[in-house]
């Protein structure tokens, strides 16, 4: 990786290339319509092959959407120490900017990073048409997580009176560990129109929670790695419908049946910004992250070593943005999970 320096709305952020920016040409992302009635079959193919898929017909109304889009763009557009002091640096909760986590990684963008679990709401200070958008807009996309979940249990097959077990972990549940994060990636113009920039905006990783529901403005930038075929694939952006990721956890809760997705964002080329607000559905910290009985058949193996949430975040927060964060929980070597 290349750094290069250059200067931008939002400070001197150092560049990091992004290695192969171009990707693929789009590959066909499964769109699921919620309401119709194959969507927990739908889910849990999306979610064993790529990890990944797009949620239509979700039931949120645009319009908390764009009151957030709005209340964040102002934010954004505010002097660098005045967001300072309504939210404070990012550590990891708070205003930050080019930096990400506390261990050297570094993109082309800027971000609030809050907790929203019912009982915290999103800091008070900040601008209170954003706080109230912030609130209601976690409102329904916490509902549409636990209906997610809901599908995804009823797809991998679990009995009909036990198909909360996951969004019981996080929906609702005292102490449960919810983050939302709104990012700001800036146009980033260094080369002349038409030359590949390819300026990473949000490195390879990764989300360590059960799941993570993404949704962003008109401007591209997301790519998915497709495991099969190791190859990056650019995720067509869809302001109407949210994209759902598989975390690290959820691939543990199901002995490895889903997997979680390597994500990344290009910084965008044009003159448009992208602006992205990501849902993180994370269970409380005592919460014990072991294959689900549910799931597992008669004489299965569980192919991690149990940990709780409490102990995963604290040893993820610790490791870069593109590390393997499971590695060190499998209990078989790795050749032997991917051939799974
Ligand atoms: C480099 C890092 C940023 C991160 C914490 C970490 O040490 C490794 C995981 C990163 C990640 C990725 C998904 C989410 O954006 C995030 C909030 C999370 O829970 O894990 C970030 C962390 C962060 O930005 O603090
Ligand atoms: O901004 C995006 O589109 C994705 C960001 C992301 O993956 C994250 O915040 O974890
Ligand atoms: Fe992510």
């Amino acid at each position: 990786m290349v750094a290069i320096t250059a200067p931008s709305s939002i400070e001197h952020i150092p560049l990091v290339r992004c290695p192969k920016a171009n990707a693929s040409p789009p590959a066909v992302i499964p769109s699921i319509d919620l309401s119709a009635p194959g969507a927990a079959a739908a889910v849990a193919d999306a979610c064993r092959s790529l990890g990944f898929f797009k949620a239509t017909n979700h039931g949120v109304p645009g319009g908390l959407a764009d009151a957030l889009e709005a209340g964040a763009m102002a934010f954004f557009a505010l002097p660098q120490q005045e967001k300072l002091d309504m939210s404070g640096p990012a550590r990891p909760l708070g205003y930050g900017s080019k930096s990400i986590g506390s261990n050297g990684d570094v993109g082309w963008l800027e971000y609030l990073l809050l907790s929203v679990s019912s009982s915290s709401v999103p800091s008070s200070a900040l601008p209170p048409s954003l706080r109230m958008a912030l609130e209601e807009y976690t409102r329904a996309v916490r509902e549409v997580g636990g209906r997610v979940m809901e599908l995804m249990a009823e797809g991998l097959g679990v009995a009909e009176e036990e198909r909360a077990v996951l969004r019981r972990m996080v929906v609702g549940r005292e102490g449960s560990d919810e983050m939302v994060r709104v990012n700001h990636y800036p146009p980033c113009c260094l080369l002349p129109p038409g030359r590949d920039c390819g300026v990473t905006g949000f490195g390879e990783h990764t989300d360590p929670q059960i799941i993570s529901v993404l949704r962003s403005n008109c401007t591209a930038g997301l790519q998915i790695l497709l495991r099969d075929s190791a190859r990056w694939v650019p995720v067509p952006p869809d302001p109407d419908s949210f994209f759902v990721n598989v975390g690290d956890s959820l691939q543990v809760l199901t002995n490895g049946r889903f997997r979680s997705v390597k994500h990344r964002v290009l910084a965008p080329e044009g003159t448009e910004s992208r602006l992205s607000v990501i849902y993180f559905g994370g269970p409380a910290p005592s919460q014990r992250i072991a294959p689900l009985p549910q799931v597992m058949r008669e004489g299965e193996q569980s192919l991690y070593r149990e940990f709780t949430w409490g102990e995963y975040k604290k040893a993820a927060y610790k490791t870069r943005l593109g590390d393997n964060r499971l590695g060190p929980y499998e209990l078989l070597p790795a050749e032997e999970v991917a051939a799974k």
